[in-house]
């Protein structure tokens, strides 16, 4: 008769016992494997029912993928795993961190350190309740988001991936939570992973457990070396919260605590996230995150599966050596060297979580929701998001005057700058590539075309990403925009110590400033250089982030329909030399100082 494991009215609890207990070592060892798409095959997902898929990011079922190819490619997935001897679904994760990022034509939110600047966590949460949607739409169980990083020191490539300096702010906006997987009742069990709806909700993964966001000088993968006081009240402070909101998955940190591994950290992953924090759900490495253990990179894999394994993984993204996995931890478990109850505890979380996803029930995508990707409703959320995660930060020369709001109806303005056209430029990385691009790579709205639809019929805009002197003096503009900031980069790529405005942005600004009255944008993962002497010659300065693909947030401020709100989530430094400053330090001297923004309008 139908196995108690199946019967969907089973107590959850009791159809992990019932099917754990059915299960042989090799089968509990690959349900532990995570592995990439472009490893799946019959054999993987069949024969050795691998438990989990995940694309890196970037990587697609073909270039500009619609969200039917994504669907069909992760259905025809399933239908190798249930065809397995116990057909345990597979779940199937992708990085979804301000939208979802991958898919062509997915509306692309700010990243996290503007909905820092924007202090609100009701927004935070609808976006994740959006991003649920688009996720789901393309048949995906699982977002590894949110990235709950409390970034220290802004030279770390991942800076734009944390919402902010401040743990508190950090944990205020862990609200996404429960916008990816949707509210749980008062009386849900602590710890206990959750999902309320397996058509509208994803599976969460609070990440990168712990202290990512505080190693030595930011370097990516480094060391965090702080006191464990420190290492609770700024890195850990963030998880209780998403813990308490059920989140169902936490990804460990590259980073090391004090020289150890949080790859290889008992104490961490499992004295302190399970034990001390009661987590039930599963955690799961980075990609190749257990190679690094010994070195070369995975050339001792049978240790880097013991010690990590031991230290409480419980999935491991290996991604591509899922045989060599499979081979080394039954090795392992036949010599002892792991447990078996270890196995049970990480096959138990992870099949907890495949009940409560109702992944079993519910293994295929919902065709209904095809048409939400990139959908209006969400389109104009992501611009409400711009809108409040931009922060004013000079407003006028002259302590009376002000500057914006920009006139709609000037007879000539230039807009300029590297930035001001690029929509690959405003998304940043995690967009479509891993690293981002530039260019148009997806849907959206650049700043320039956003000008264009809000000016009045008789303004003239003319554009010229880097306008000579000539072009300047001659042209008669009632004013300047220029956009200028970083090129688009994810995780090492992104660490740098100079933090200068790249492409000479601070000569352009000076160039056109000079002539023209001129509004500056910055668009950047983090804060980045102004000198005095190109401050004090600009009329205004908005700092806007990475503010993904509806530009029209942008200037929905810049022309006074709506008033700034946001504020500094980060310290805007003076120079790279003051590296690491951070609210609170002794001899505080940024810039603009955190928490700081202007308004246009008198409140
Ligand atoms: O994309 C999956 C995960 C992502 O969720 C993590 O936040 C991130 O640290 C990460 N880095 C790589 C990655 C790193 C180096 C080479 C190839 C891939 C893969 N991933």
């Amino acid at each position: 008769e139908r196995p108690l494991y199946k019967d969907a009215s089973a107590p959850v609890e009791a159809r992990v016992r019932d099917l754990l207990g059915r299960m042989t070592l090799r089968e509990k060892a690959a349900q532990m494997a995570q592995i990439e798409r472009t490893v799946v095959s019959p054999r993987a997902l069949a024969e050795l029912a691998a438990g989990s898929v995940l694309n890196a990011g970037g990587s697609a079922p073909r270039d500009r993928a619609s969200p039917a190819d994504w669907a069909r490619m992760v259905d025809d997935m399933q239908r190798l795993a249930l065809s397995s001897r116990l057909a345990v679904p597979i779940l199937y994760g992708t990085d979804a961190v301000h939208g979802h990022n991958n898919v062509f034509g997915a509306t692309v939110f700010p990243h996290n350190v503007g909905l820092g600047a924007s202090r609100d966590a009701e927004l935070v949460r609808k976006i994740g309740e959006a991003t649920a949607l688009e996720v789901r739409a393309t048949g995906i169980h699982w977002a590894f988001a949110p990235c709950v990083a409390v970034c220290r020191d802004p030279r770390w490539g991942r800076c734009y991936e944390s919402y902010s300096e401040d743990p508190e702010i950090v944990r205020s906006l862990t609200t996404i939570v429960t916008g990816l997987q949707g509210q749980p009742p008062a009386d849900h069990p602590h710890g206990y992973p959750f999902l309320a709806s397996v058509r509208d909700n994803v599976l969460a993964c609070a990440k990168h457990f712990v202290g990512d966001g505080g190693t030595d000088k930011g370097i990516n993968e480094g060391n965090a070396i702080c006191s464990p006081e420190d290492l609770e009240r700024i890195h850990t402070k963030p998880y209780p919260d998403c813990i308490a909101q059920g989140v169902a998955t936490v990804m460990a940190s590259y980073s090391q605590w004090n020289g150890e591994p949080l790859h290889a950290s008992r104490h961490l992953l499992t004295d302190v996230l399970k034990g001390k924090l009661g987590f039930e759900g599963f955690v799961v490495s980075d990609w190749e995150g257990i190679d690094r253990l010994c070195e070369p990179r995975g050339s001792d894999y049978r240790y880097c599966v013991a010690q990590s394994v031991n230290a409480g993984m419980d999935m491991i993204m290996i991604p591509h050596r899922f045989e060599k996995f499979l081979e080394d931890l039954v090795f392992l478990v036949e010599t002892g060297e792991i447990s078996m109850s270890r196995i049970d505890d990480a096959v138990e979380r992870i099949l907890r979580v495949k009940f409560i996803s109702g992944v079993f029930e519910h293994p295929f995508s919902d065709p209904s929701l095809l048409d939400v990707v990139g959908c209006k409703e969400h389109r104009l959320l992501a611009r409400e998001a711009v809108r409040k995660s931009l922060v004013l930060l000079k407003n006028g020369k002259k302590q009376s005057e002000t500057f914006l709001p920009l006139a709609k109806n000037a007879k000539r303005i230039l807009v300029a700058g590297t930035h001001a056209d690029n929509i690959g430029y405003q998304c940043g990385g995690w967009t479509i590539a891993w690293h981002g691009d530039s260019g148009k790579i997806t849907l959206g709205t650049s700043i320039l075309e956003a000008i264009q639809e809000s000016v009045g019929v008789e303004t003239e805009v003319v554009y010229e990403e880097c306008p000579t002197v000539a072009i300047i003096e001659s042209g008669e503009f009632s004013y300047a925009i220029v956009a200028v900031g970083e090129v688009p980069y994810a995780e090492r790529l992104g660490d740098r110590t100079d933090l200068s405005i790249p492409f000479n942005g601070s000569d352009l600004i000076t160039r056109v400033a000079s002539k023209v009255p001129t509004l500056v944008v910055v668009v950047s993962g983090r804060p980045l250089v102004i000198e005095p002497q190109v401050l004090e010659k600009i009329d205004a300065l908005v700092a806007a982030w990475l503010p993904g693909s509806e530009g029209m947030g942008i200037t929905d401020c810049l022309f006074g329909d709506h008033d700034f709100v946001g504020t500094l989530p980060v310290s805007w430094f003076r120079s790279s030399d003051q590296l690491p400053i951070n609210v609170g330090d002794a001899n505080y001297d940024p810039l603009f100082p955190f928490g700081y923004g202007l308004k246009m309008f008198r409140s």
